[in-house]
């Protein structure tokens, strides 16, 4: 297959480029850099340009003509899209709708779409099924919940063949540490942590001690990196093969608190780092784990390093001899 990777350089991108490279596939790259990385991907393969700029797009499209193309490229902080919420809209939302028309336009008609358990908010009910009723509660969660009623409008009357895939927490590295989770500035708790047991950091600060879970800290579904890859390779499958537009949630179906995964964390590393017990974060829901049941079903996807443990190794490898 020939495919496209919006956002291809960054972290989730990377991964599964090199997944798919390594499956034969011709791949190639769009991102604008601006929270990726071109170390990531091969130079061949990469196209600096933004999916808010359709001439670019277009010509690419026009003569590269993917079978399919997967779509992770967006602004992903929750924290800065309280903020800013313009650029989130601008960036996540108008970005899609000018990726999918600049598509459609040049008879390309299957996407993937990067969503995300944001979508959700605080949901009532875990393990959450896609069904759940979708309540985002930051602009960042919005922005991705709009796109996917624009693509299931999209493909209803303009052609649209589509997945959105809602990650729950993306974590870990490729096992050869060559590529990892590199954001700029980084939020997430994985690498925060492993940043501390590094010494790049003095502390880890654990937001909210009184969640109504049996730690009192937030539980969380993660998932390994390249088990989100591959859900987007058999995506990809599934689209090539006529399968029709859906939405599937991708994560374990297990969680960890907030305690857990820094427990996990000393244990792996070896080293033992101060924690400080701070004030909730808003906007964090208590638990977040994934029913994952339709994307085995239908995909045929299987977790394959279910293992926090793995995870937090993969990470710190990577964290210990980062190459950008
Ligand atoms: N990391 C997670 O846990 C997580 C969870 C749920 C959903 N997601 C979604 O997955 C996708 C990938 O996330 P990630 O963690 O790899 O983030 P990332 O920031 O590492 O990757 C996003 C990439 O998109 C590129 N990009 C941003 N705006 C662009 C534009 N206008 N044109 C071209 N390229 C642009 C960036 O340069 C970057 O390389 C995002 O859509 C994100 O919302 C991530
Ligand atoms: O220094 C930190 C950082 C995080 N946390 C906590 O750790 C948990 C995980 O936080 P992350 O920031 O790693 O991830 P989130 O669950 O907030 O969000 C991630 O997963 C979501 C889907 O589940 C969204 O897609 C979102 O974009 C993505 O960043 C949360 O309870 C958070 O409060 C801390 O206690 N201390």
């Amino acid at each position: 297959m020939k495919l496209l990777l919006t956002g291809g350089a960054g972290y989730i991108g990377s991964h599964t480029y090199r997944l798919l490279k390594a499956q034969g596939h011709t791949v190639k790259v769009y991102d604008n850099l601006s929270n990726g990385h071109a170390e990531a991907v091969e130079t061949d393969d990469l196209i600096v340009g933004s999916i808010q700029h359709t001439g670019t797009l277009k010509t690419l499209l026009e003569t590269y003509k993917p079978d399919v193309v997967i779509h992770f490229a967006a602004f992903i902080e929750v924290g800065v899209s309280v903020k800013k919420p313009f650029e989130f809209f601008a960036n996540n939302t108008e970005g899609t709708l000018a990726l999918t028309k600049a598509m459609l336009d040049c008879g390309v008609n299957k996407l993937i779409f990067s969503s995300t358990a944001a979508v959700y908010g605080y949901p009532e009910t875990t393990p959450i099924r896609e069904t759940a009723k979708k309540s985002p509660v930051n602009p960042y969660g919005t922005s991705k919940l709009m796109v996917e009623e624009l693509l299931e409008s999209l493909s209803q009357w303009a052609g649209l063949k589509y997945t959105a895939i809602r990650y729950f927490n993306a974590a870990g590295a490729s096992e050869d540490a060559s590529i990892g989770e590199a954001h700029n500035p980084e939020t997430h708790l994985i690498p925060l942590i492993l940043k501390t047991a590094t010494g790049e950091r003095k502390s880890i600060s654990i937001f909210g001690t009184d969640f109504p879970t049996p730690d009192g800290t937030a539980i969380r579904d993660y998932i390994h990196v390249d088990d989100l890859a591959r859900a987007h390779m058999l995506a990809a499958d599934y689209l090539a093969d006529g399968g029709k537009s859906d939405v599937f949630n991708c994560g374990y179906s297990e969680g960890y608190s907030v305690r857990e995964v820094i427990e996990a964390a000393k244990k792996v590393t070896g080293k033992d780092f101060p924690v400080e017990e701070t004030e909730r974060r808003d906007g964090d829901p208590a638990i977040l784990i994934a029913d994952s049941s339709k994307i085995k079903q239908t995909l045929g996807w299987q977790p394959v390093h279910n293992d926090l443990e793995y995870i937090i190794k993969t990470a710190y490898k990577w964290e210990q001899n980062r190459k950008y």
